[in-house]
C-alpha cells in the first residue's frame, strides 16, 4: 500500500518504521530540520535504520491511507489539509476523545484506533521502544474497509487487531489514562508508584470508579486495566507528565476534560484532577 503517516513524533516515527518494512511510506512532518534530519539519517529503533520519503505537511496528496498521528491538542491545525484532500481512507491514532466529533463530517472513509505501544521519541529521527504492544482500529462505517486496512497492516512484529467494538476500547484507554497520567504528571512520579504509595493507589481506584461510571463501563474490569498498564509501564513517565516537564500542553482536555464535559454522572474527583493539570499548565506555559 501506499501510505501517509502525518506527525512524526514517538508514535508517528515507530508506525511509519514498522510498516516501512512492506509498504511505500511518506512521513509528513512540520518542520524543515525534522525532514532533514530524517532524510539524512533515516528513522533509528534499536541499531535498525528505516527509509521513508518525508514531506512538509503543505505538500500533503493522496495515499491508499493516511495514518494521523498527532495529538489531540494539534489536530486543529491538521485539518485544512486533510479537508482538501480527494476523499481516501484515514486512520486517526490519539489517546482520549474529541477527535471522533470533530473529523466526523469529513468526506473521507475514517478509521480509530488506540496505540497500546510504549514509545518514546529521542530526537526528531531517533525513538526508543519501552514495551511491545499492539494497535487496534475499528470502525463505526462498515466493519468490511476496517478489516481489509487491518489485514494489510498486520505483521508478526507489528500486531494490528480489528476491533468490533473500537469506541469501547477507545472509552476504556481514556478511562486508564484519566487516572495514570494526571496523578503521575502532578505527583512528577512514573507509572508503577500509583501502585506502591496506598494513598495514590486509594485516589486511583477513586478516580477510574468515576470514569467507568461516566461511560457504563465495567468498574472491575476498568481497574484491572489500570493495574496492568501502571504495572507494564511502571518504569514509565506519562505522556502528561512528560509534556508539563517540557512546558508543552497536556492532552487534559480530551482526557479529564472530555470525561468532565460529558459525564452525566457527578465526576467530582475527575474534575479536581482537571483543574489541578490545568492550573499546572498555566503555571509552567506562563514561566515558558
Ligand atoms: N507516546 C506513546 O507511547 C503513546 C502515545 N499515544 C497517543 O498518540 C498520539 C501521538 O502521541 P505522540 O506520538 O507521543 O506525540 P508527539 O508529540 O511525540 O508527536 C506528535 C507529532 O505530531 C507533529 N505535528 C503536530 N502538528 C502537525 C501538523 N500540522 N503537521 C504535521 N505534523 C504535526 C509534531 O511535530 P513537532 O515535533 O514539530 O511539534 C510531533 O512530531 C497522542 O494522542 C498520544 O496521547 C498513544 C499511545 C502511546
Ligand atoms: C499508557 C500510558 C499511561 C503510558 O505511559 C499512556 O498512554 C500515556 O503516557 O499517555
Amino acid at each position: 500500500m501506499d501510505i501517509g503517516v502525518i506527525g512524526l513524533g514517538s508514535v508517528g516515527l515507530f508506525i511509519a518504521s514498522q510498516l516501512s518494512k512492506r509498504h511505500r511510506v511518506t512521513g509528513y512532518v512540520r518542520r524543515t530540520e525534522q525532514q532533514n534530519e530524517i532524510v539524512r539519517q533515516g528513522i533509528l529503533l534499536d541499531d535498525h535504520k528505516y527509509e521513508i520519503d518525508v514531506k512538509i505537511i503543505s505538500e500533503l496528496k493522496m495515499h491508499d491511507l493516511l495514518i494521523i498521528c498527532v495529538k489531540q491538542t494539534q489536530m486543529d491545525s491538521l485539518l485544512p489539509y486533510i479537508q482538501n484532500l480527494d476523499s481516501t481512507h484515514i486512520l486517526f491514532i490519539q489517546n482520549g476523545l474529541g477527535h471522533v466529533e470533530k473529523v466526523n463530517g469529513l468526506n473521507h472513509v475514517l478509521f480509530f484506533g488506540v496505540c497500546q505501544h510504549g514509545v518514546t521519541k529521542i530526537n526528531d529521527y531517533q525513538i526508543r521502544l519501552n514495551g511491545l504492544g499492539q494497535i487496534r482500529i475499528g470502525s463505526d462505517q462498515g466493519s468490511k474497509s476496517a478489516e481489509i486496512i487491518q489485514q494489510q497492516l498486520d505483521d508478526e512484529s507489528f500486531p494490528v487487531y480489528y476491533d468490533q467494538d473500537i469506541f469501547s476500547t477507545i472509552q476504556e484507554k481514556l478511562v486508564v489514562n484519566s487516572v495514570i497520567n494526571p496523578l503521575t504528571a502532578l505527583f512528577e512520579i512514573p507509572n508503577g508508584e500509583i501502585l506502591k504509595n496506598s494513598y495514590l493507589k486509594s485516589m486511583a481506584k477513586q478516580l477510574t470508579s468515576e470514569a467507568a461510571k461516566a461511560f457504563s463501563l465495567n468498574e472491575e474490569r476498568c481497574w484491572e486495566l489500570v493495574h496492568t498498564v501502571a504495572e507494564n509501564t511502571q518504569e514509565n513517565y506519562s505522556s502528561m507528565l512528560v509534556d508539563l516537564q517540557q512546558h508543552r500542553l497536556t492532552e487534559i482536555d480530551y482526557i479529564n476534560g472530555y470525561i468532565v464535559k460529558h459525564s452525566k454522572h457527578d465526576v467530582l474527583l475527575q474534575h479536581f484532577m482537571y483543574q489541578c493539570i490545568k492550573a499546572k499548565e498555566m503555571n509552567r506555559l506562563q514561566r515558558s
